[in-house]
């Protein structure tokens, strides 16, 4: 096993009963099953942020559901922290955040005393003062949790995922609903943790999330990490064709080129100077992450992912 890394997972595999055919075998547990993760390979560097992408039902929070130690796998090797979360001890959960979705369960209370609360938990929690500011709640230390906004309700949640100073953090999408300025400081947040050490794991569907915040990103299709790279290379992004685009009197022009600088330049010479409304851009990392999961899905089509085993959910 890698010696600096937080997470290593081997082989994962998780099938659950299939909703696809409803005969009478399949209401007793038996019949086809839904392969939901299927062979997933997975190392996530100690310090690192680790973003996981990957469309709806591609196999994310069952991954991370089993790398929390909620939900148990049928096969591979998993170690979280040096642990196998399925077999989680008290020592090992406290040194691990999750960012759950709000319960809903402390709706009365304020924003100190739910805090507070939850530092009774842990061994060696955070100060509850210091955290609520660090979270940018301060103003809010007395409010009941059921008036924050959706924003403020998800700092809330954050404060209570590392309130335990956790080495390693869980995000699963976290800036759901968030307005572009909310999301921004947000970020904010979430480097500072990651400057202080915390390794964090982040599930989002926002590729700019990724890319503003990851180190690495993964791609999840079908069950299986299929690509891991950095942002910016993922998908040999960097080396892919630009795309240059520029206004005559004749209309929009565009021309896609390995050499930008000498398309430019040559475009440059031969207009005699300034070119009309000129850009060059590469592939997003949006582009190619939707084309990577297009040509998974037409390699992979759903029913290859229903296998013929018996067990139990
Ligand atoms: N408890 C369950 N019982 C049966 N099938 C399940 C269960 N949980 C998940 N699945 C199925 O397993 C597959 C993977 O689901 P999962 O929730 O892990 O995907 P995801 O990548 O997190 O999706 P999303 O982006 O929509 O949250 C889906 O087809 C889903 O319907």
């Amino acid at each position: 096993m890698l010696v600096d890394a937080a997470i290593h997972v081997q082989d994962l595999r998780k099938t659950y009963k299939s909703t696809a055919t409803a005969g009478e075998s399949n209401r007793r547990g038996l019949g086809p099953r839904l392969a939901a993760v299927d062979g997933l390979d997975l190392t996530v560097l100690t310090g690192e942020i680790f973003a996981l992408l990957g469309p709806n039902g591609a196999g994310k929070t069952t991954t991370v559901e089993i790398l929390e130690g909620f939900r148990q796998r049928d096969a591979g090797q998993v170690s979280v922290l040096g642990v196998d979360p399925a077999r989680p001890t008290a020592a090992w959960r406290a040194r691990i955040g999750v960012v759950l979705q709000s319960t809903g369960e402390f709706e009365e209370l304020t924003v100190e005393e739910v805090v507070r609360h939850f530092s009774g938990y842990y061994p060696n929690p955070d100060d509850p003062n210091k955290l609520i500011e660090l979270v940018g709640l301060a103003d809010k230390r007395r409010a009941r949790a059921r008036t924050l906004s959706g924003g403020q309700r998800r700092r809330l949640d954050v404060a209570l995922g590392v309130i335990g100073r956790p080495e390693l953090l869980f995000l699963d999408e976290p800036t759901t609903g968030f307005d572009p300025q909310a999301r921004q400081e947000f970020w904010g947040l979430i480097r500072g943790l990651a400057e202080t050490g915390t390794t964090i794991v982040l599930t989002t569907h926002y590729l700019e999330e990724a890319e503003a915040l990851a180190d690495r990103v993964g791609v999840i299709s079908a069950g299986r990490l299929v690509a891991v790279d950095t942002p910016a290379a993922l998908g040999d992004r960097a080396n892919r064709p630009a795309t240059v685009r520029w206004s005559t009197p004749d209309g929009p022009r565009s021309a896609e080129t390995a050499e930008p600088t000498a398309f430019v330049t040559a475009l440059a010479a031969e207009l005699g100077g300034e070119i009309p409304r000129l850009t060059v851009t590469r592939p997003t990392l949006e582009d190619v992450y939707l084309e990577m999961i297009f040509e998974r899905r037409l390699e992979a089509p759903f029913a290859e992912r229903l296998s013929d085993q018996e067990g139990q959910a």
